[in-house]
């Protein structure tokens, strides 16, 4: 017959919007669903009625209670389904006794509809759901749009920013290959740009979670709650992730080092972490601000020690491997390999803000940094930098990255120094923080910390610096007496070093040998500790007074 094909044609697409709007029709099929149960069951078992009174209590019971069986956790949801049910298994129980069409039991069940389809329609959750089981259902068209053809999604939550897919990718792709289509993705979902955001499964290398975020949780400021670690065991609170959940980070026995642009945060969340460290009393603080003291000083009651010049940081930092020299040895008598801090033997965290400027206006002191970074973290000698320019010479040449195992990166300039600051290879792994769009957004790569998750930090300010600080300036420990003592002993650290051991030196490396002379044999012509003479060294050769002949010889 001609007509076969339109017929068939059109009971298709009826059928297709049928099943497409089946959310926006849940009302009326469910109010045609209980016309035509109250229809059969008052035929077959009008007696029944008390048991579908007693089935109608408990399952709305239940369903208040319980949120089952659709899982729900918010109370608004659940007191709609406990109603919705009551409702139905009323009319339904009437029905079952009376027939679906006596008295005023049609115009009910209509009303009932209508009154609960009002709240139903709007729901900001369902309807999200149903734009999610359309992206589902879409989903291997759009994926053979964008290049991802093959990959499949699993499964999809709606959540408060938005929603998230569980994929599962065709052998052979990798979450990188999703992660360079990201922009394509959004075009072909219709979000707005940087909606959305790809990691890996840590358990499945063919697998990966997509967040797609329809709000972005990190639109406003986050404010710090105040601090919430006790001792530097206690993990620091820094921000939080898009998902809600708290950015967490341990500190201890770990370097840190904060890396990004001019007004990206760097400062914000050096006071994060500082109000942490000062509200515990296992950790003494000691700072360095080469701008003049402007970032610290605020902090300056609850800092043991601040240095604002580059001859005082040069000078904290030698103190400061004295220190770690003196922890060293006695860890060695007593045959411990690492020091546990408490609040009568402290962990020493030294804040450097602005570490480049150190490498640049105070060199000697790098090489006292360097050597806290390598031997510091068993003893409890821990450095926490913030940077703006993460050069090559800032960083050691990525010698000091290394030992940094906290790293967060906020917003950068270039791409490059994403891997700079980070690690190699972290930018094409999709640690893309020159897209983070606001001061306060980083990536954080630590212990437990290994994917691309964009984070916020909470924004501190001035008043809670003044309040954490009139807090615990008073409580600060200070610290153990072999630490003290090894300061105390160390020429470096009370008073310039004698002029005397300056020209022993001088004279020493004008007569060297061609082949220069060696550190011990620089320690026995000055009498000087190695420290000190290492600082000389340094001092001598940016003046070009001494250079390095062969490594670990040196002369004029
Ligand atoms: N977590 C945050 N949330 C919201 N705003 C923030 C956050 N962190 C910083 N800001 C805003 O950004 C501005 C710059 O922050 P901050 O001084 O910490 O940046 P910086 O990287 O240290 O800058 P500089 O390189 O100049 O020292 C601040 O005035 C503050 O208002």
């Amino acid at each position: 017959m001609p007509d076969e094909p339109l017929l068939i044609t059109a009971l298709a697409a009826i059928g297709r919007a049928l099943f497409r709007y089946r959310s926006e029709l849940a009302p009326i099929n469910a109010g045609l669903t209980l016309a035509v149960a109250g229809l059969l069951l008052h035929h077959t078992h009008p007696h029944a009625w008390p048991m579908v009174a007693a089935a109608t209590v408990i399952t709305a019971l239940v369903a208040g209670l319980r949120g089952w069986p659709w899982g729900l956790s918010r109370s608004g949801e659940r007191i709609y389904a406990a109603t919705t049910t009551a409702v139905a298994g009323g009319w339904l129980t009437s029905a079952t006794a009376f027939g679906p069409g006596r008295s005023l039991l049609p115009t009910v069940l209509l009303a009932s509809v209508i009154a609960l389809g009002v709240p139903w329609w709007p729901h900001r959750r369902r309807r999200a759901r149903v734009r999610v089981d359309r992206v589902i259902h879409a989903w291997p068209d759009l994926a053979d749009t964008i290049g991802l053809d093959g990959s499949r999604v699993m499964s999809a939550v709606v959540d408060t920013w938005g929603w998230r897919a569980l994929m599962k990718l065709r052998p052979g792709q990798s979450v990188a290959d999703v992660v360079a289509r990201v922009p394509a993705i959004e075009s072909a979902l219709g979000t707005r740009p940087g909606a959305v955001r790809v990691e890996q499964d840590p358990a499945h290398s063919g697998r990966c979670t997509m967040r797609v975020l329809a709000v972005d949780p990190h639109a406003g400021a986050i404010l710090w709650p105040g601090p919430t670690a006790r001792s530097l065991a206690d993990p620091i609170e820094l921000g939080v992730f898009e998902d809600a959940t708290r950015v967490r980070v341990s500190f201890l026995r770990r370097h840190g080092l904060i890396g990004g642009t001019t007004d990206s945060g760097k400062s914000d969340v050096l006071n994060v972490v500082l109000g942490n460290l000062a509200a515990c009393n296992d950790v003494v603080l000691w700072g360095i601000d080469l701008k003049g003291g402007m970032e610290l000083r605020p902090w300056a009651p609850c800092l043991a020690r601040l240095a604002t010049t580059p001859e005082e940081a040069t000078r904290l930092l030698a103190d400061a491997v004295a220190v770690l020299d003196a922890r060293a040895n006695a860890a060695g008598h007593e045959n411990t390999r690492v020091w546990e801090p408490t609040p009568a033997a402290p962990a020493l965290v030294i804040v450097i803000d602005e570490y480049a400027e150190l490498a640049d206006t105070a060199p000697a002191a790098v090489p006292s940094a360097e050597s806290i970074a390598r031997r510091g973290r068993a003893l409890a000698v821990d450095l926490l930098a913030a940077t703006q320019r993460p050069t090559q010479k800032a960083m050691g040449g990525g010698a000091l990255r290394s030992q940094m195992s906290v790293r967060v990166c906020l917003r950068v300039r270039e791409r490059r120094d994403v891997d700079l600051i980070l690690d190699k290879g972290m930018l094409a792994d999709g640690w893309h923080a020159h897209t983070l769009d606001a001061p306060g957004k980083f990536y954080v790569f630590a212990d437990g910390h290994n994917h691309p998750r964009r984070a916020r930090a909470y924004l501190v300010d001035d008043d809670q610096v003044r309040e954490t600080v009139a807090r615990y300036a008073d409580h600060r420990p200070g610290l153990d007496p072999l630490s003290q003592a090894a300061i105390d002993h160390h020429p470096r650290a009370i008073e310039p070093p004698p002029k005397a051991a300056d020209e022993v030196l001088l004279t020493a490396l004008n007569e060297a040998p061609s082949d220069g002379l060696t550190i011990p044999e620089l320690i026995n012509a000055t009498g000087m500790r190695r420290t000190w003479i290492y600082d000389r060294l340094q001092a001598l050769a940016t003046g070009g007074k001494a250079r390095q002949v062969a490594r670990g010889r040196w002369r004029a």
